[in-house]
């Protein structure tokens, strides 16, 4: 199949489908419906049966998708994706554990280059990669349009103006402060503490019932 015939809307649903669709396999999960992955990522079922059209998934009614089918789809789509190449900034606490965590290896995504305030930190190379002063963003950015804050929260929008300024396409944002970007760049908000919270308030008000 040519990869070059999705669109490029679909196409950029795939890691969605793909991420919801390995926990279903992981869960042992042999098909899904169009309905309860529609509910799961928030995508209508027309839209998805559409897309996966695309890719010769035709579901049958009544069945539903073969799970395994769609992940060898989407495996090989994915992975046919060029090397994606992420920018670190602020290499801290968190930031250094990122580092270290070669979270990125199987997703086709790297830290390729970090960067700190802190001039003692820079040059030193943590697991391969360089750590550049944050006055040097700008020059060694290179074709890096993806980037990690993971700096005190008092320095989150003064570094995202710059990354908006330089040209940055998205933001995977650590830090507690809400910051602010135009309409064409992507940001993702993690927040550790917001998580907890809602996985204590799911544990109170809607505790899983054991198996018998
Ligand atoms: N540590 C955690 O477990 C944790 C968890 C959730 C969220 N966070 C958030 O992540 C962020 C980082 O946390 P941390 O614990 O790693 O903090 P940290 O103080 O250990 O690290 C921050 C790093 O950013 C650098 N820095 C400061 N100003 C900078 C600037 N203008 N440009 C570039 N680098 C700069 C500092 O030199 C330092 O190395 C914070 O906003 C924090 O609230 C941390």
């Amino acid at each position: 199949m040519d990869n070059s015939k999705i669109p490029q809307a679909t196409a950029k649903r795939l890691p969605l489908y793909y991420r919801f669709l390995n926990n279903l396999n992981h869960q042992g999960k042999k098909r899904v419906s169009s309905k309860e992955l529609s509910d799961a990522v928030k995508v209508d079922s027309a839209t998805i049966r559409r897309d996966f059209s695309y890719f010769g998934a035709l579901g049958k009614k009544g069945y539903g998708y073969n799970v395994e089918y769609l992940l060898g789809f989407f495996r090989k789509t994915l992975d046919q994706d060029e090397l994606t190449n992420v920018a670190l900034i602020g290499v801290g606490n968190l930031g250094t554990a990122f580092l270290h965590y070669n979270f990125m290896k199987n997703n086709n995504t790297r830290i390729m280059m970090a960067f700190d305030a802190d001039p003692n930190k820079t040059g030193t190379n943590s697991d391969g990669v360089p750590i550049y002063h944050i006055d040097d963003l700008e020059e060694k950015m290179g074709d890096v349009r993806v980037a990690i804050l993971t700096v005190p929260s008092n320095a989150a929008q003064e570094i995202t103006n710059r990354l908006v300024e330089f040209g940055i396409d998205g933001i995977l944002n650590f830090t507690p402060a809400r910051i602010t970007v135009p309409s064409d760049v992507r940001v993702h908000h993690i927040d550790l503490a917001i998580e907890l919270q809602a996985l204590v308030y799911f544990l109170k008000h809607y505790p899983l019932i054991e198996d018998e």
